[in-house]
């Protein structure tokens, strides 16, 4: 684990002690955003980007699932990295379910950093969003890159009325994700890269204040943000489908599992049987990089066999019923 500074490459963990023993994400470097006209820097063209992935992360996850549901697999390409994240950061490999660098046949995913910006200064993180075109780096934030999937191809996608953001839920959706991403899906974070008992212990409690109040929410609701799929719930889901077999134990976040929740466990499954998202799970890259990445945490790299988890059993969730739209 490392980060560039000025472009060269530093071995450096998380510094937490700066924070009280406290994880803190850094801000995501690139930010860019496709849109279509004249004078804009990045248009929607079909095979203009690459999409740089871990199926370990979830916030890569995100744009997986994003692009398979809407059917921008032919338009965007993807590479996947080795899941074991070690001193040089993310490494491409021919290992299974790894995709190596077709553009420039790179050893490590930093190594693009220094080709769109030689000084760079930041983490060097999945998912990555790269420009064949300007060979640059257009986004490496996972929300940003999520919303323009959404939308931005909708010319040349194979899915274009799949609408993960309807305008009418977009307060809704803003606000769920706003109350899910700190306590949830950053909070899992804060509670395993934490160094202090007390950094540990108010993450802890912040992510099952979130399943606590997102379970009682779907005991009645079918979807995060009403009643149909969107993109919180995706969100959402790539914490979820990590839970159980991850955050759990390694992470030590583990008052209750998501198969305890008696919503949340049916909800979780009936996003994972939606057509195309069991694909771009890989429980096999999700294990290998969690437990074998942070020496810190789980010094040995053993990583555990378990647990037994099936997402395609019976979801229950129908009689809840679907809005329009879905
Ligand atoms: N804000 C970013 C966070 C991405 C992120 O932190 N990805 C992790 C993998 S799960 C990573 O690449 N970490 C490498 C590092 O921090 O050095 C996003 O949502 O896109």
């Amino acid at each position: 684990m490392g980060l560039l500074i000025d472009g060269v490459w530093h071995d450096q963990g998380y510094d937490t002690e700066a924070h009280g023993g406290a994880f803190v994400r850094e801000s995501p470097g690139f930010r860019n955003w496709i849109r279509a006209g004249e004078d804009e820097p990045f248009t929607p063209e079909a095979g203009r980007y690459h999409l740089y992935v871990s199926l370990a992360c979830p916030w890569a996850h995100r744009a997986l699932i994003l692009r398979r549901l809407k059917g921008l697999e032919d338009i965007i390409g993807v590479s996947v990295v080795d899941p074991y994240m070690g001193e040089k950061g993310w490494q491409f490999s021919t290992v299974r379910g790894a995709v190596p660098d077709p553009l420039y046949g790179l050893s490590y995913l930093h190594e693009l950093y220094q080709k769109a910006a030689p000084d760079y200064t930041g983490r060097v993180t999945t998912p990555t969003l790269w420009d064949r075109r300007h060979e640059t780096i257009v986004s490496n934030e996972s929300a940003d890159i999520i919303r323009m999937f959404n939308s931005v191809f909708d010319d040349m996608a194979g899915q274009p009325e799949a609408d993960y953001v309807p305008a009418e839920l977009l307060a809704e959706i803003d606000r769920v994700n706003e109350a899910t991403y700190e306590p949830l899906n950053n909070g899992v974070y804060k509670a395993g890269f934490a160094t202090s008992q007390a950094a540990y212990e108010n993450a802890y409690g912040e992510v099952f204040e979130t399943l606590d109040w997102l379970d009682t929410r779907l005991a009645h609701q079918r979807y995060a943000a009403g009643g149909r799929i969107t993109e919180a719930d995706w969100r959402i889901f790539v914490t979820l489908v990590r839970f159980d077999a991850v955050y759990y134990s390694h992470f030590k976040c583990n008052e209750r599992r998501i198969a305890d929740y008696t919503h949340l466990s049916g909800y979780l499954r009936e996003l994972y049987q939606v057509p195309g998202v069991a694909e771009t799970v890989d429980m096999n890259h999700i294990k290998q990089h969690y437990f074998r990445s942070h020496p810190d945490i789980n010094p040995s790299g053993v990583v555990p066999l378990g647990p037994a988890l099936d997402f395609n059993a019976p979801h229950g969730r129908d009689h809840l019923g679907l809005s329009n739209g879905s």
